[in-house]
């Protein structure tokens, strides 16, 4: 790697940034009325549907930003990437894919059609609701809240932000809407993935895929991600690099749900979204990107961060293929 005073600046790497992001913010809101905030958990259908914001951060610590980035949205399904690293963490490779696979699906986030039809029944992969539950269950702590304080510890180390929080409002409306994911952990239990209460482990879930966030909080934890663990702003190996490459991998193949193969076309960066309408990305070895949207696409993916994505990459040549 680089020394990291040599490499390149936001301004060098994405020269003219702030003015094109100008008129790429009004092209890419038009998009929005073309998607839907999600609504199956009732506190997201809150989300502000004409709302776009995107932030950017380099390893010297310069940052950008542009839209609606003072949007507080909860990190959802972002969180999984950082739950997953944890858990590496906590109980090293192969314990943690003996309970999760490393493929894509194909199907929605929620699916839990081939925990039946392929086996022997763990997840696909770690970035599904299936598989964020399994990880879920594997974070260590002495008590539960001592798992929980161990989570939001590891995002306020990873976002350099003290005042990240649960959001309990929100952690309450997906607990009162948890059919479908309860049904899946009681099929991961009946299967041996699961070994503790599911009750318990869904708390654990729901709680992660709640904390408060902005894009800024996005952009900062990409940025440790680009830079394969090590935090430049901190000046600290945060996470093991073989780590961050297994999260890199995942965010490749199956970040973006089941658009991930279209998005690694029409972006070609590891990213992953969340339902609130986040987007955490990254360009290898330099910056860190946060995007929000809340209003999503039919795939579940914010339709104007994407199409704002599209752009940025396809202008700036930003593919990673
Ligand atoms: N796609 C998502 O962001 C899904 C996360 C959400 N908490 C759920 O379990 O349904």
């Amino acid at each position: 790697m680089l020394p990291m005073n040599a490499l390149p600046t936001l301004h060098e790497r994405l020269p003219r940034l702030t003015e094109h992001l100008e008129q790429w913010i009004i092209e890419s809101k038009k998009q929005c009325q073309h998607g839907k905030v999600a609504s199956y958990i009732p506190e997201l259908a809150k989300g502000n549907a004409k709302a776009l914001g995107i932030h950017f951060i380099d390893a010297h610590g310069n940052e950008t930003s542009a839209g609606d980035t003072d949007t507080v949205f909860t990190l959802q399904s972002i969180s999984k990437v950082f739950t997953l690293l944890l858990a590496l963490m906590d109980n090293g490779e192969e314990l943690v894919f003996n309970k999760v696979g490393m493929e894509p699906t194909g199907d929605s986030f929620n699916s839990m059609l081939k925990l039946e039809l392929v086996q022997p029944g763990i997840p696909f992969n770690p970035l599904i609701n299936a598989g964020a539950i399994a990880i879920s269950s594997l974070i260590h702590g002495s008590s539960q809240s001592d798992k929980l304080e161990r989570v939001l510890r590891f995002f306020r180390m990873l976002t350099g932000n003290e005042n990240l929080q649960y959001n309990e409002t929100v952690f309450e409306s997906e607990l009162q809407s948890a059919d479908l994911n309860r049904s899946m952990a009681y099929f991961l239990k009946d299967n041996g993935v699961l070994e503790q209460s599911v009750d318990d482990v869904l708390d654990i879930y729901f709680h992660h895929c709640s904390i408060d966030a902005t894009c800024k909080d996005l952009a900062r934890m990409g940025l440790t991600l680009a830079n394969n663990g090590y935090d430049p702003i901190q000046q600290k190996q945060l996470i093991p690099k073989r780590y961050v490459q297994i999260a890199k991998s995942f965010m490749v193949t199956c970040g973006m749900y089941n658009a991930s193969g279209q998005f690694a076309i029409q972006v070609g960066l590891p990213a992953k979204s969340g339902v609130s309408g986040g987007i955490l990305t990254l360009i290898p070895g330099t910056i860190g990107i946060g995007v929000i949207g809340p209003a999503l696409n039919s795939k579940g993916n914010s339709i104007a961060g994407v199409n704002l994505l599209e752009k940025l990459s396809q202008h700036y040549d930003l593919s990673m293929f």
